[in-house]
C-alpha cells in the first residue's frame, strides 16, 4: 500500500522503437540541498529547474516549518533564508514522506540549534536506520529519542552549546556526510568528516558556492573534508542540472528496446554520480556522450542511447558502487538482457534504501524468469540475452520508486508484459516518468479495473 493514496497498478509491454528527446527533471540531491542551504543563507536564494517530486516538496515544507519562506513564483523557487543558527522551533511534526535524503540532511541542519523537532515519514522511511546520523549528531551535543532500532518517528533535541566534530563515516553515505557538515555549520571551529570511499560531493560543492570555507583533501585515511563553522552563507542563483539517476531510465529503456535511438540532453556527469554510464559502456552499450561541456563547474553532456542487442555481463568494480548506488535496480534489468553473468559486489547499502533493493529486484527478476544469486553485500544476475526474457508477472514496488520504474522499463522488452502493483511512489523522484516514457513510444500505462 502506498501512503500517498490508493495504489496505482501499472503495466508495460513490448514496445516498438523508442525515439526522440527525453527531458528528465532536475537533480534530486541538488534540489534538496538548494532548499536547505537557501534556508540557511542570509537573504533570497532563487532556484530554477528544481525537481518538483514529492521528496523535494516535503523538504520545502520542512524549511517553512523551521522559519524560512519558500515560495514558487513563475518558474522560480524563492527561498528567504534565516541564516546559520537562525532556525525556529517547528510547531508541527516534520513529515519527510519517503525521503531519506530529506530527513537526514534536515536533522543535521537543525541539530546544532537549541530547538526540538519531531520527524516522521511513510512506512518505508519509518523502517530505515537513522542511528547512522544520530550517532555523529550526538558528538555535537544533540540528543535523539526515536523508536527502537533508531527508527522514526524521532525527536531531535538540538545542542545548546554545540562543539565541532571530527568524524570518520562508517558507511559510504553522502547523507551521513552531509548531515555532519550541515550540523558543523553552527558549531564554532572546524568540523572534519573523513570518508573512506568518496560519495556524491554536492554538499561540498554547494557549501563552497554559498560562501562557506571548506577544503577537501585525499589522504591515506580517505577523503578528508574540513569545514569552518559559523559562516555567513550568501544567497545564490541556482540552476539545477538534470538528474543522471532519472536519465538512467530512458537510457536503459533505449538500450533494451529494439530499434531505439533516444537523446537525453543536459545530463550532469559529475564523476561521483556517473558510474552507471561507465558500466553500461563496459557491457557494450551503444551509449555516447555528445556536446560535452562544463556548466556551473560540473561536466555535462547529452546522452545518446541506441538499442544494443549484444550486451555482455560484467564484473562491476565495488569501488564504483557509491557513484551508481541508486542505479543498481535498473542495471540489473539491463543485465537480464545481456549475455552472461553480471556480478555486483560491495553493495550492502542497497539493503537499507526505500526497500531492500537486492531482495526486491531478485524476487521480481526470478519471477520473470531470470536467475539471481545474492549474499549480504553482493548479487549476480544471469543474463539470458535479448529476445529471451519471459516476464509476464506482477511485482511489488514496496513503496520504492526505483523498483517500480525498473520493472516498468523491463516490460518494454520482455516476451510478456510486466505489471507493478503500485506506481504511486514514482512521483517522489520522477513525477513525469509516465508521460516522458510514453512520449518516446514506450507502452507504459496505468491499469484500470
Ligand atoms: O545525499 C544524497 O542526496 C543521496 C545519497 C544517497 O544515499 P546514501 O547517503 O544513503 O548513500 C542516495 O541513495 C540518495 O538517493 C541521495
Ligand atoms: C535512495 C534514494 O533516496 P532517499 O535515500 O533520499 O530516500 C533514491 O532516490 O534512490
Amino acid at each position: 500500500m502506498s501512503s500517498h493514496g490508493t495504489p496505482i497498478p501499472m503495466i508495460s509491454e513490448k514496445s516498438g522503437p523508442l525515439s526522440g528527446e527525453a527531458h528528465v527533471p532536475g537533480d534530486k540531491s541538488i534540489s534538496h540541498r538548494s532548499l536547505i542551504l537557501g534556508a540557511l543563507a542570509v537573504g533570497e536564494t532563487r532556484v530554477t529547474g528544481l525537481l518538483e517530486g514529492q521528496d523535494v516538496l516535503d523538504t520545502a515544507k520542512a524549511m517553512q516549518a523551521f522559519g524560512a519562506e519558500v515560495e514558487k513564483r513563475g518558474d522560480t523557487w524563492h527561498v528567504q533564508g534565516v541564516g546559520v543558527g537562525g532556525f525556529a522551533e517547528p510547531d508541527r511534526v516534520i513529515d519527510c514522506g519517503n525521503s531519506g535524503t530529506g530527513v537526514r540532511l534536515i536533522m543535521g541542519a537543525m541539530a546544532t540549534s537549541p530547538i526540538a523537532a519531531t520527524f516522521t515519514g511513510d512506512a518505508s522511511l519509518n523502517s530505515r536506520p537513522m542511528a547512522r546520523v544520530t550517532d555523529p549528531l550526538a558528538l555535537f551535543g544533540a540528543r535523539a529519542f526515536g523508536r527502537s532500532g533508531g527508527r522514526l518517528p524521532m525527536t531531535i533535541l538540538g545542542a545548546e552549546q554545540p562543539v565541532p566534530v571530527r568524524y570518520a563515516t562508517p558507511v559510504p553515505s553522502a547523507q551521513v556526510k552531509s548531515a555532519v557538515l550541515l550540523a558543523g555549520l553552527n558549531a564554532p571551529g572546524e568540523t572534519v568528516v573523513i570518508e573512506r570511499e568518496a560519495t556524491r560531493d554536492h554538499s561540498e560543492r554547494m557549501l563552497a558556492g554559498f560562501g562557506a570555507t571548506l577544503s577537501t583533501e585525499d589522504s591515506a585515511e580517505g577523503r578528508v573534508i574540513t569545514l569552518q563553522g559559523r559562516p555567513e552563507l550568501r544567497p545564490q542563483e541556482i540552476v539545477v542540472p538534470r538528474d543522471p539517476s532519472s536519465a538512467a531510465f530512458p537510457v536503459c529503456a533505449a538500450l533494451i528496446t529494439e530499434g531505439s535511438d533516444v537523446l537525453v540532453p543536459n545530463i550532469g556527469l559529475n564523476p561521483t554520480r556517473a558510474g552507471l554510464f561507465t558500466t553500461l559502456r563496459e557491457m557494450g552499450a551503444d551509449l555516447t556522450y555528445e556536446n560535452e561541456r562544463e556548466e556551473g563547474g560540473e561536466p555535462v553532456a547529452d546522452l545518446r542511447a541506441r538499442f544494443s542487442p549484444d550486451l555482455r555481463g560484467i564484473e562491476v568494480p565495488p569501488e564504483r558502487a557509491a557513484s551508481m548506488i541508486d542505479e543498481y535496480p535498473v542495471l540489473s534489468v539491463v543485465a537480464a538482457f545481456a549475455r552472461g553473468q553480471t556480478h555486483m559486489p560491495g553493495v550492502k547499502e542497497l539493503r537499507v534504501k526505500e526497500s531492500d533493493r537486492i531482495d526486491a529486484m531478485a524476487q521480481g527478476l526470478r519471477a520473470a524468469g531470470i536467475g539471481v544469486e545474492e549474499g549480504e553485500d553482493w548479487w549476480t544476475v544471469e543474463g539470458r540475452g535479448f529476445g529471451d526474457v519471459p516476464g509476464g508477472v506482477t511485482v511489488a514496488a514496496r513503496l520504492d520508486h526505483r523498483i517500480a520504474m525498473s520493472f516498468l522499463v523491463m516490460g518494454l522488452a520482455t516476451e510478456a508484459p510486466m505489471m507493478v502493483d503500485d506506481g504511486g511512489p514514482i512521483a517522489t523522484s520522477f513525477p513525469i516518468f509516465e508521460p516522458l516514457m510514453t512520449g518516446l513510444g514506450a507502452k507504459i500505462a496505468r491499469q484500470t479495473g
